[in-house]
């Protein structure tokens, strides 16, 4: 793997930038995050400490089906906008939104996002956190990691969305995020 001048993996794919959004309109997603229909995320008998609703497409990690949902509201437009911006794609392009909320204790496991989707842009309020990224290689994990401060913005893509895992560990308070997705052609 190469290392770029600090020693540091290059990695291929990841993109970050802090203040895409104010302390106001951060407050204000908040505000409409928790006004949404958010439902616990549930995998066969497991019903996690996180809340979602997605928009414009849905994955049923219960029955894996993959359908058209409630299309993304005109409250998440602007931020699509500069969402897509940030990552060099069609605003159209990113059909699909997810919202989510992480009680207290909550984080996410060890994943990629599923096949389907494409660019993966995320938008992260409340609560700092890091994104762990992890990778096989031989019998081991090179792994690395993202700080997400709130209001931050980030674009996985190309070898970091599709070699490699992220997670983010449980957190103390509560943290939101909103994802916007493109489809893999
Ligand atoms: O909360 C986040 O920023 C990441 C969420 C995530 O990895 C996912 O929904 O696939
Ligand atoms: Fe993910």
């Amino acid at each position: 793997m190469a290392l770029d001048l600090f020693g540091r993996p290059h990695l291929p794919g990841l993109q970050q930038a802090d203040d895409i959004i104010t302390p106001i309109e951060e407050q204000a997603l908040i505000g409409m995050i928790d006004a949404s229909d958010l439902s616990p995320f549930k995998y066969q008998q497991w019903t996690g400490k996180r809340l979602t609703q997605s928009f414009g497409w849905s994955y049923d990690f219960q029955t894996g089906i993959f359908a058209p949902t409630t299309p993304i509201p005109g409250w998440l437009s602007s931020l699509k906008r500069r969402a897509a911006a940030f990552a060099g794609v069609p605003t159209d392009d990113l059909v699909q939104a997810l919202l989510i909320r992480y009680e207290p204790g909550a984080g996410i496991g060890w994943h990629r996002d599923r096949p389907v989707f494409e660019h993966v842009v995320g938008i992260s309020l409340g609560e700092p956190a890091t994104m762990r990224f992890r990778k096989k290689e031989g019998s081991r994990f090179l792994r690395t990691n993202m700080p997400l401060n709130p209001r931050a913005i980030y674009h996985l893509s190309g070898e970091m969305r599709y070699e490699w895992e992220h997670s983010i560990s449980e957190m103390e308070e509560t943290r939101w995020s909103i994802t916007f997705r493109s489809l893999r052609s």
